[in-house]
């Protein structure tokens, strides 16, 4: 049978924030339910900048196995995880200290080895491999979710416009030392571990976001970083946008309207 074409993006677009971040609360839990039925656990990897704060809506959610769940970043700046640049201190402070992940559940980079990027994100990946690979040795890692955001100038994780890493085909994580948006150094997944997740959402507000997301859905042949997000079926990507954000966006997308995710 011919590989089934990427389905389109689901596309949501709330007034305001607050029901975005119920709204998307409604679909995490939803996914790890779906994910520890199927595979016993679930296995979820978050962004920073803006999306930590968009995760508040699950403190306190009920029905949600946080035993289960294993949380990686997509990205992630080359610092202490306590520098206030750190995308674990974010996402830390917004929602991991608030919810009862088990600490050795979270996986982060290894702070020794912050002066070797190489080392570094080659340790990361290795705790991908341990993760995933007890799954009969998976050619790639595949996340049940991959939270993900959206800067102004279009990157995602911290692959950037035009940027090489856009072309990494081999390695699952790798590292920058010339990222145009500070700190200069970081590690980022790269598409073969995005594009092989069950599910992937973009979680994108602000009018900053507007031309962008409009690029992004409506001329996806300009290979933005976040058009190359196009997991392999039956991966499915999602969108959820504040109205200011969206302003712009296509209306030839899958679903166009507010609504509490059933899917
Ligand atoms: O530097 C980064 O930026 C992106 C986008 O951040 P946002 O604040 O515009 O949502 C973020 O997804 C990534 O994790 C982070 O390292």
């Amino acid at each position: 049978m011919p590989p089934q074409p990427p389905a389109p993006p689901v596309f949501y677009s709330f007034p305001d924030t607050s029901k975005l971040v119920d709204s998307l609360a409604n679909f995490v839990v939803k996914a790890q339910k779906d994910a520890i039925e199927k595979r016993g656990k679930f296995t979820l990897a978050l962004s920073g900048g803006s999306l930590p704060n968009n995760l508040k809506g699950l403190i306190g959610q009920e029905g949600v196995q946080w035993d289960k769940w294993e949380i990686f970043f997509c990205d992630e700046r080359v610092v202490p995880l306590d520098h206030e640049d750190s995308n674990f201190r974010a996402c830390n402070d917004a929602f991991l200290s608030h919810v009862p992940i088990p600490r050795e559940q979270i996986h982060t980079i290894d702070e020794s080895l912050l002066d070797d990027l190489d080392e570094l994100s080659d340790e990361y990946e290795k705790q991908l491999i341990s993760l995933f690979a007890e799954k009969n040795a998976a050619r790639f890692p595949v996340f049940d979710l991959i939270l993900l955001g959206m800067g102004p100038d279009g990157h995602t994780c911290s692959l950037f416009p035009g940027h090489e890493l856009l072309l990494e085909t081999d390695r699952w994580v790798a590292y920058l030392e010339d990222s145009p948006k500070p700190p200069s150094k970081r590690i980022t997944f790269t598409y073969p571990v995005i594009n092989h997740a069950y599910r992937v959402a973009f979680v994108v507000a602000g009018e900053s976001k507007q031309d962008m997301l409009h690029a992004v859905l409506d001329q996806p042949e300009e290979g933005l970083p976040c058009s190359r997000v196009r997991p392999a079926a039956p991966g499915l990507v999602f969108w959820f946008a504040d109205d200011a954000a969206a302003k712009k966006a296509s209306t030839n997308v899958a679903c166009h309207i507010p609504c509490r995710c059933s899917n």
